[in-house]
């Protein structure tokens, strides 16, 4: 509330209208949208598990962002008002970047099952066998009725890391397969060809069910349009009924002439979890609800927005990232600005996109790495841009480094491996006509010895080294003095 302590009743609903939006952008992580066909099928998977007992693995695979832990929450979200969810299973999530070893899954499982009293001092021979009394502590009642189990394995590939076991996988598998207890296995990734990671007894007690979420492949029309839609969609606040928008006598800028214009209203409203955390949203005035809703469909009328919005998909068509650029746009909303500029938007998508894109790669590599790409452009302007292999590159930086006795000395394994990660990222690249394997002695070159060349322009060297702060003074000094 203290926020919203201001005399300037504009002030509050702006406060308050950025404050929604920017949850409804961000911490809404239940409404999901789409895929209906996937989101069926998981729904059945639940729903069999907890309702019926059954018991079933599956694999959701999807690019980063495409809206595969929204999907399951959104599923749960709506099983919970179906069944009495906490009381008849129990949903266990892991993920594969936390419990990176079977001991700390073990441990997560038991916490999020409740039984760490249960197990106290116990000690188990086998992994199995913990799991299995895990299981038969949740039998309960005269009819010793199992609860259903929900097993939701986020980052999945990495449970099949290499040098990890996967008896976590191949004991949960072997449940499922044998219907020994009523559970659910959902490994949930972004890696394709994530069963071929898998160990061949984890394979075949695996059920081979997968769904993928490829975004644009449910909706028909341009993924711009999509987006434009989206936009409409989060910007847009919630009226009590169906909105209708008309031509409004305070919304300056509006070109809405038209009749009505509906907003999907299932959309459109954060869920009421999120509502009740925060009475202040209730305080929205509908009178500027309405004026602020015709904004933003006059916003989504203009040719620019919807060009700006074609540029971005170009580059990208992950959600997350457009939810970012419009929580951004949110942000900067103020007394001084009431309404989104396109101006910003543009600005914003430009930021996201390239060519910014090439100094903000430049400004993530190690300081190696960006000393490496110095030592290049410095040999190149004194050679007349001539491309130069590693052991040249070695050479200007070692006596730039033996010049300078606060540098630390690195092995050379670290720095050929530093330059082959530059490589990697296309930011040095194989000089015309030595990356076809026509040119049979370019091939059969010592990779110490191709020649590469630099991929981005020196202008962007420049921008990165002047932008980069932990960048240590003699580096940037080296960088305005070739000679060194
Ligand atoms: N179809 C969709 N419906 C609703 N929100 C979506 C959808 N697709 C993406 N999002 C939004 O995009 C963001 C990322 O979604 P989410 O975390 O579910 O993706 P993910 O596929 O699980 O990503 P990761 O692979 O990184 O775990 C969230 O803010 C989410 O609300």
């Amino acid at each position: 509330m203290s926020d919203l302590r201001t005399d300037n009743p504009l002030e509050v609903q702006i406060k308050l209208i950025r404050k929604y939006l920017k949850l409804k952008i961000m911490a809404d992580n239940e409404s999901f949208h789409g895929h209906a066909q996937e989101r069926n099928h998981v729904y059945d998977l639940f729903k069999r598990t907890v309702a019926h007992g059954e018991s079933h693995s599956a694999l959701m695979i999807g690019p980063r962002g495409s809206g595969k832990t929204t999907l399951i929450n959104s599923v749960l979200q709506q099983i919970s008002k179906e069944v009495d969810l906490s009381n008849d299973a129990i949903i266990v999530r892991l993920n594969g970047l936390i419990h990176s070893d079977d001991k700390l899954s073990l441990k997560a499982i038991t916490a999020q099952m409740q039984l760490e009293n249960a197990v106290g001092d116990r000690v188990f021979g086998t992994f199995a066998e913990n799991l299995a009394f895990l299981l038969s502590c949740l039998q309960s009642g005269a009819d010793r009725r199992c609860k259903s189990m929900l097993f939701i394995l986020e980052e999945f590939d990495l449970f099949c890391h290499v040098g990890r076991t996967q008896t976590l996988l191949y004991n949960l598998f072997d449940i499922t397969h044998s219907a020994q207890a009523p559970m659910c296995v959902l490994g949930v990734t972004n890696r394709i060809d994530v069963v071929e990671l898998l160990e061949k007894r984890v394979k075949s007690r695996f059920s081979h069910r997968h769904i993928f979420l490829f975004p644009n492949e449910d909706s028909q029309g341009a993924p711009h349009v999509k987006y434009r839609d989206l936009m409409v969609n989060m910007l847009c606040l919630p009226r009590t009924k169906t909105v209708s928008v008309k031509k409004n006598r305070r919304s300056r800028k509006s070109t809405v002439t038209s009749e009505d214009m509906e907003i999907d209203q299932e959309t459109n409203s954060l869920p009421d979890t999120i509502i009740s955390r925060h009475p202040n949203l209730q305080h929205l005035d509908q009178e500027f609800v309405q004026d602020w809703n015709a904004h933003v469909l006059s916003l989504a009328e203009e040719q620019k927005v919807l060009d700006c919005i074609e540029k971005l998909c170009y580059y990208t068509v992950n959600e997350q990232i457009f939810r970012n650029i419009l929580f951004e746009l949110v942000s900067k909303l103020s007394l001084n600005k009431p309404y989104i500029d396109v101006a910003d938007l543009s600005a914003i998508i430009d930021n996201t996109v390239a060519p910014e894109h090439r100094v903000k790669l430049l400004q993530s590599l190690s300081i190696l790495e960006l000393s490496l790409v110095i030592a290049m452009k410095h040999g190149m302007e004194i050679f007349d841009g001539e491309p130069m292999n590693f052991e040249m590159v070695l050479h200007r930086y070692t006596k730039f480094a033996n010049s300078n006795s606060s540098t630390q000395t690195v092995p050379r394994a670290v720095i050929l491996k530093a330059f082959e990660h530059l490589q990697e990222l296309e930011v040095i690249m194989p000089a015309r006509g030595q990356d076809h394997s026509t040119d049979a002695g370019a091939t059969r070159a010592h990779k110490h010895y191709r020649l590469q060349a630099l991929a981005t322009p020196t202008h962007d060297v420049t921008e990165a080294v002047t932008k980069f702060k932990a960048l240590p003074t003699e580096i940037r000094h080296w960088f305005g003095n070739s000679v060194v």
